[in-house]
């Protein structure tokens, strides 16, 4: 099977990163198609962000579903941006990283912590909490390290994460830690060998969710919100 990840940022060494850790937990016979709009902002830093990277996204899983063969979406960004909008016009089921990694953690422990980068961000990672039903389960935190700085290793941002998990261990009752940027996304294994806790990272998770939706010969449902787009006829 392939499964579609997409950067909605257009930073491409990002998505290189994302498309490897993908690829990393990819079963034997997945092909994972690693991509991003080849404009648009270079980072997703709150909601002004969010809201320009949708066009590009959308474009790119519209450009790749008219190939074919894709078996599902992953949504590499953990605001999940145009998650219901992608859900419309694909065809096979879409995955946005922050819901997947929620579930996951929820399925693993009680109480989670996730760790993202800015502040400016931790008011829509909260409002995503109440969607998915976990607000009551989780504190939301940032490393105070700007996206693009996971790209520099010279930058410090990755040590800045560890500290980050450490206060959420000590301070929130974290039971489960959630990588609250798909930037994160090569730091989960070897963080959680590090921190001896489950810290969970949303590309992969969603990858693995694909398959399994993908196996179950499960997809979207078309019945409701998620009907596809209507042509506009005056
Ligand atoms: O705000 C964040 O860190 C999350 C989000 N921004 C981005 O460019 N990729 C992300 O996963």
């Amino acid at each position: 099977m392939r499964i579609l990840v997409v950067n909605p940022n257009s930073t491409a060494s990002m998505t290189g990163r994302i498309g490897a850790a993908a690829s990393k937990v990819a079963a034997p016979g997945t092909e994972i198609v690693a991509t991003n709009p080849p404009t648009g902002p270079a980072s997703i830093e709150g909601y002004y962000d969010e809201a320009l990277a949708v066009p590009g996204l959308l474009a790119e899983i519209d450009r790749h579903q008219r190939g074919g063969g894709i078996a599902g979406t992953v949504i590499a960004c953990f605001d999940d941006v145009g998650l219901d909008a992608a859900r419309s016009l694909a065809t096979a089921p879409v995955i946005g990283i922050c819901e997947a990694a929620m579930q996951t953690a929820a399925l693993l422990g009680g109480r989670f912590s996730v760790v993202t980068t800015l502040p400016r961000s931790i008011p829509a990672l909260e409002r995503l909490a109440q969607r998915y039903g976990m607000a009551g389960r989780c504190t939301i935190r940032a490393a105070g390290v700007p996206v693009l700085a996971l790209e520099d290793p010279a930058s410090g941002a990755v040590e800045r994460v560890r500290a980050e998990i450490r206060r959420a261990m000590e301070q929130d009752g974290a039971e489960t830690i959630v990588l609250g940027c798909a930037g994160m996304a090569d730091l989960a294994r070897a963080l959680s060998e590090e921190m001896g806790l489950p810290v969970i990272d949303g590309v992969t998770a969603a990858v693995k969710l694909v398959e399994g939706l993908a196996a179950l010969g499960l997809r979207t449902s078309k019945a409701g919100g998620y009907a596809p787009p209507l042509p506009k006829t005056r």
